[in-house]
């Protein structure tokens, strides 16, 4: 961040408007950045051929910042929480060619407002895959194995101040196992969506003994016969099956829940459909929090319709107080949405992203476009 300096955006006194600027010039592009990315920052500093704006802290851009720093803005580079709408185009002006997203979801853009403007929208696809399904496995896991109740006996201790009275109690903190035994060599695991993180998620599974796979995929598109066959024979399953919703919820062991959010997916798993699963299941939300009805699933743990959950994320996220109905649930293990939060993965988005949002800039290829129509 060497070549940049430090300019006051504003001198309003009750919050922090202070801007990093970069090469501040009137013929250079302007890019506003919504987050201080770490090392990455050093990709957009150090160019001369734009004149960079950045909210110089990792978390929360104040809306009141961008809304003024946007004014004549080429490109925006946004995280989930920075709504892209009406209201910031608005302010943004017509010069705004490109909006690049620094994560898989794309919840927070009005796409059709976009194709409306011609603007184009970038986001971080491929690169994040594995290290969500790697926190998908680790939560069936937790989940699975009551790391909730284990994991918070053994901070907090019992009335004796450690877990002493739990010394081998033969079945105190079983759940059900993951792998396949002798004497249990069957395991379905389900897949709500079964895209790229499912698939890393279902060869991570495979060593584990895993012997079917069933999914459901969105009802526009087509079954696909080939590949199913494919990955069948490639980790020597009984079967890789697309199945409709109703035989999800029934067959599943392990559920894992991996499709965008939005109005198709809102609430696909309500309490009709946890009535349906089996009373040792364990479900998994790795993908967004509207998918899953957090009241029908507070009442499903509660009521022991299912054995667990591991969730990353929770609908109204990140606003989930101590009292919410899952978080004391002891069975439902939460994590605050950390999916992608290895140093890797959120080096390889900021890079995404950045490369993204120059290509829109000049107009030229945008590693991963989304078509916004
Ligand atoms: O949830 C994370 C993302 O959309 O990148």
């Amino acid at each position: 961040m060497s070549s940049g300096s430090i300019a006051s955006a504003s001198s309003r006194s009750n919050m922090r408007l202070t801007s990093v600027v970069s090469h501040l010039s009137d013929s250079k592009p302007k890019v506003v950045i919504c987050r201080d990315l770490g090392p990455a920052t050093a990709l957009l500093m150090n160019r001369t051929d734009i004149e960079v704006v950045l909210w110089p802290e990792d978390r929360g851009c104040a809306r009141e910042w961008l809304l003024e720093n946007i004014k004549g803005a080429v490109g925006v580079l946004v995280l989930l929480p920075d709504i892209v709408n009406a209201e910031l185009l608005e302010a943004a002006g017509p010069n705004l060619r490109v909006v690049s997203t620094m994560s898989v979801g794309y919840e927070h853009i009005d796409l059709p407002l976009m194709a409306q403007r011609k603007i184009r929208v970038g986001y971080t696809p491929d690169v994040l895959t594995e290290a969500v399904a790697d926190l998908s496995v680790m939560l069936a896991l937790m989940a699975g194995r009551n790391d909730g109740v284990a994991y918070s006996l053994v901070k907090n201790g019992d009335a004796s101040g450690s877990w002493s009275k739990f010394n081998w109690s033969p079945f105190t903190f079983c759940g059900p196992q993951l792998s396949t035994t002798a004497s249990s060599p069957n395991r379905t695991v389900g897949f709500l969506g079964f895209g790229r993180i499912s698939q890393a998620t279902l060869a991570r599974l495979v060593p584990f003994g895993i012997t079917h796979c069933i999914y459901t995929g969105s009802p526009t598109s087509k079954p696909e016969t080939a590949r199913d066959a494919a990955l069948k024979a490639k980790y020597k399953l009984a079967a890789v099956e697309r199945v409709d919703l109703d035989r999800l919820a029934r067959e599943s062991d392990v559920l894992f829940v991996l499709t965008p959010g939005g109005k198709e997916t809102y609430h696909l798993v309500d309490a009709a459909f946890l009535k349906k699963m089996k009373e040792m299941s364990v479900l998994i939300n790795t993908s967004r929090g509207t998918v899953v009805d957090s009241d029908a699933l507070a009442t499903a743990l509660h009521e022991k319709w299912i054995w667990g959950a591991g969730l990353d994320v929770v609908e109204g996220e990140p606003r989930i107080g101590t009292d919410h109905p899952l978080v004391k649930e002891p069975r439902c293990v939460i994590v605050p949405h950390i999916g992608s939060a290895t140093f890797q993965t959120r080096m390889d988005m900021a890079t995404r992203a950045i490369d993204n949002l120059i290509g829109g800039v000049f107009g030229t290829e945008m590693p991963a476009e989304l078509d916004a129509r």
